[in-house]
């Protein structure tokens, strides 16, 4: 039986972490090696004339499951029908810009794009946001999509876990798939807290394994909290085939399942789990089922993991409250 494509639509494609992205979605990396797939390309008037151009070379890569590409300007039409939407197009911070800057430039992408969703997209949507600040992002989106359940708005925090697992394991000795049950908690920004209580390494705990408390905090912690300002640094662009890398593992896992004995962290609604304000976009621990995910629940939380959580999720309130007060939700 031949399946019907699933329509994946692209903000930004024609940007660096888009050109990293498109290819391995066409190739099957992000819904599965036997899901055909139809390409919408969404840009900004300037972004159409490169977006044709990875378009056309995405048609010289011949790849059997990609039945389709279309670009489009306009958020209506790019949504229309999309049942998976990626929107990783979004204002970057400039010189001189504050927070409040940045955070109302992006409710002026972010706001209509959730509105588009709402009124275009299919039954089934699900959205990943990318864009900076992705969890504030994600959530002015959703308020822009009232018939949308809320649950389908998710915000990327797989690059941190991603490079979370790889400092452990480089740590420890191990192998990164011998890693189990990491969890990133709160914002994808400086304050996120990468967590190690619950994790196993080959069946140990990971915190036992490494006990070293200095490290934890002085090394371990900041290093993958601050692991995207090293790579503009060392790079001059901010990273892009590993953010790419990390929404195609973010997508699959969410449609195709954790696996058993494990979890992934993602940028999800607060139902309240955790002393998390309810309807917060903050990252949890969570299990991925039939394209479903659900918190891990009734982890212990120990008091330097508490402290940490916490000051990521209150970052996270401030950035409601002025998103808020921008009238952007
Ligand atoms: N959540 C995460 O872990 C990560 C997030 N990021 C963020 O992803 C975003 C994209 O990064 P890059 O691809 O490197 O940036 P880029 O600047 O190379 O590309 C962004 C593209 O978005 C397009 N764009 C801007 N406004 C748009 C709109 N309203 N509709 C459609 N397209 C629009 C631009 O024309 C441009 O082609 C940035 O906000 C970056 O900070 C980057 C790395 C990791
Ligand atoms: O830090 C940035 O601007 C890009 C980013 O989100 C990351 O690499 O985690």
């Amino acid at each position: 039986m031949t399946r019907t494509p699933v329509n994946v639509t692209v903000t930004g494609a024609a940007g660096q972490i888009g050109y990293a992205l498109l290819f391995r979605i066409a190739s099957g990396h992000l819904l599965g090696a036997d899901v055909p797939v139809k390409l919408r390309l969404l840009e900004i008037p300037q972004g159409v004339k490169a977006a044709e151009g990875t378009a056309m070379e995405l048609d010289d890569c011949a790849f059997p499951l990609l039945k389709g590409i279309d670009i489009f300007d306009d958020p209506n039409k790019g949504f229309e029908g999309a049942n998976v939407a990626l929107l990783v197009g979004a204002r970057p911070r400039t010189k001189g810009m504050e927070r409040g800057d940045l955070l109302a430039a992006n409710g002026g992408i972010f706001k209509p794009q959730g509105k588009a969703i709402n009124d275009n997209a299919a039954d089934d949507i699900k959205v990943l946001v990318v864009g900076n600040p992705a969890n504030t992002n994600a959530l002015i989106a959703q308020a822009a999509a009232p018939d949308v359940p809320a649950e389908r708005f998710t915000a990327m925090t797989r690059l941190d876990h991603n490079r979370a697992l790889t400092q452990l394991a480089q740590k420890t000795g191990s192998s990164v798939e011998d890693i189990k049950r990491l969890t990133i908690w709160g914002n994808h920004s400086a304050t996120q807290y990468p967590d190690i209580f619950h994790a196993e390494i080959a069946g140990k705990n990971a915190a036992d394994v490494v006990n070293d408390e200095a490290w934890l905090a002085d090394t371990f912690i900041p290093t993958v909290a601050k692991r995207g300002a090293a790579i503009i640094e060392a790079r001059g662009a901010s990273s892009a085939a590993s953010a790419a890398n990390a929404a195609i593992d973010h997508v699959h896992t969410w449609v195709n399942g954790t696996a058993a004995g494990d979890w992934t962290s993602m940028g999800i609604p607060s139902d309240g789990s955790y002393g998390v304000p309810e309807g917060l976009i903050s990252s949890f621990p969570v299990v991925c089922k039939d394209g479903r995910y659900e918190i891990v629940q009734g982890l212990d939380i120990n008091e330097f993991s508490r402290t940490r959580i916490d000051a990521s999720v209150k970052e996270l309130s401030e950035e409601r409250d002025a998103v808020r007060e921008l009238g952007l939700i």
